[in-house]
């Protein structure tokens, strides 16, 4: 059982429900600088899923205890180096961090609150993956100051999650889901994939209105991606199988988030969906270029360093492997290998991509804080492939900011093909590049 220690009981009592509506949150009263969501990353799996690329390892044996001391040895490190002093997400992803103990998992959220302030009613998130988290288990993380779930349920067909590779079938991911919502009513997300080769339209939409039928507040919907390097990418390329269809894809995914939207879900970003607030704050806190200390085997985090002053935001990457991640803590109290630091044009960039990303889109005040020189009128309003796109109803741009319309989100790669070009353009003209001789 795990050993619940101080802030998990103080979470318990707090029993907090925040929920936050996006431009509507209220603003926190510590300085961007200070405040971060925190990733920890668990590396390992128990079988390699045909479609996945992610940091992940299928290892003989896991040293659970040495794992453990280095995740909290390396956020008590990365935490003090960013000199950040609220952490209002914890994120346990991977990988499959649902085979950690529920111990491990409150070892590392007590050395977060002893670090820096956790308030009781910051979002914790555990993926699960159905086969290895029954209810008991499932309790245990709650316990241990767990507050929201994400289950990676991916298909409600067995042929399908065969075809993943999954260990799971069908019912025993609507068994975790129920038993998940017994005991975090309205914290329970679902993940489902669309785009798979061979999928069709009908059957995908009834797999997603039962699951309609069954889920609790929050849905993502992730169209496959046929990475270089899986098993599924293998067998399409020999021609086992049908190389997934993009047209159908798209299909899947309008109708689909129409069927979300009937069902009283807003789309908040692109591939997620929530209903009754229940948006999920460590991931609005990625699209809003808010800070996040990225800990575990090749974790990304982005923020400014203690003693950096103004916008020297990083891009860190921790060291992949988990072996040699673990030696790299133990010699140095961290696992960074790679540090690189955003100029002020590429800061801008993520506003922007990521953003738009979102139904509230960049609003004034959002990008004023990175950008207080040009506006987002001198940089976007001007421009006749910009208003195009405004003309067409794709984007909207007015008195709260730059937005994408229900239509416009559904083709974002697109028109930040125009955007993207653009910034970079008012952002040469704002400060020319020295004329050689000049
Ligand atoms: C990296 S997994 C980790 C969580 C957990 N191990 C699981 O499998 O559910 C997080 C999510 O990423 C999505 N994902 C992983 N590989 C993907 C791919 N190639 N294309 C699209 N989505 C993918 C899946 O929906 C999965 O639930
Ligand atoms: C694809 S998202 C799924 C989120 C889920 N749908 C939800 O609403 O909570 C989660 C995955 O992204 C990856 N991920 C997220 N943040 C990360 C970070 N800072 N560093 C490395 N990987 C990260 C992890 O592999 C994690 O399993
Ligand atoms: S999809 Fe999840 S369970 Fe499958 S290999 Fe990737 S991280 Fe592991």
């Amino acid at each position: 059982r795990a050993r619940a220690g101080a802030w998990a009981a103080a979470a318990r009592v707090a029993q907090g429900r925040r929920r936050v509506e996006g431009a509507g949150r209220s603003p926190s009263p510590v300085a961007r600088s200070q405040r971060a969501a925190l990733y920890v990353h668990w590396p390992y799996c128990e079988k390699r899923c045909s479609y996945c690329n992610f940091n992940k390892y299928i290892p003989r044996g896991v040293d659970e205890a040495a794992m453990r001391s280095c995740l909290v040895t390396e956020a008590q490190t990365l935490l003090r180096l960013s000199g950040v002093q609220r952490v209002e997400s914890v994120f346990f992803g991977g990988g499959t961090p649902s085979l950690a103990s529920p111990h491990t998992v409150a070892a590392v959220l007590e050395a977060v609150a002893q670090t820096a302030h956790l308030p009781a009613d910051s979002e914790v998130t555990l993926e699960v993956n159905p086969t290895s988290a029954p209810a008991s288990r499932l309790a245990a993380f709650g316990a241990a100051g767990v507050n929201r779930l994400s289950i990676g349920l991916q298909s409600l067909d067995d042929t399908e999650l065969q075809l993943l590779g999954r260990t799971h079938s069908a019912s025993d991911a609507l068994q975790t889901l129920a038993e998940a919502r017994r005991l975090f009513p309205g914290r329970v997300s679902v993940d489902l994939m669309l785009g798979l080769p061979a999928q069709q339209v009908g059957p995908w939409l009834w797999q997603l209105e039962e699951l309609l039928r069954r889920c609790d507040d929050h849905v993502s919907l992730y169209q496959l991606s046929l990475e270089r390097g899986t098993a599924l990418f293998t067998r399409v390329q020999r021609g086992a199988l049908p190389a997934p269809d993009p047209e159908r894809a798209a299909e899947m995914y309008q109708e689909g988030r129409a069927l979300l939207r009937e069902a009283g879900f807003r789309q908040y970003e692109v591939s997620n969906f929530a209903r009754h607030g229940a948006l999920s704050t460590h991931n609005w806190t990625y699209w809003q270029c808010g800070q996040y200390i990225g800990v575990g085997p090749g974790a990304h985090g982005r923020f400014v360093p203690q003693g950096a002053g103004g916008l020297a935001r990083e891009a860190r990457i921790q060291t992949l492997e988990p072996d040699n991640w673990m030696k790299e803590v133990k010699l140095f109290g961290h696992g960074t290998r790679k540090r690189v630091s955003l100029g002020e044009l590429e800061l801008l960039e993520e506003v922007l991509a990521m953003g738009l990303r979102t139904d509230v889109g960049i609003t004034h005040q959002h990008w004023q804080q990175f950008e207080p020189q040009l506006t987002l009128g001198d940089v976007f309003g001007a421009s006749e492939e910009v208003n195009r796109l405004l003309e067409q109803g794709l984007l909207l741009l007015d008195h709260r900011g730059l937005r994408c319309s229900w239509e416009g989100l559904a083709v974002l790669d697109s028109l930040l093909l125009t955007l993207l070009p653009r910034l970079q353009e008012a952002w040469q003209q704002k400060t020319p590049s020295p004329v050689p001789g000049g």
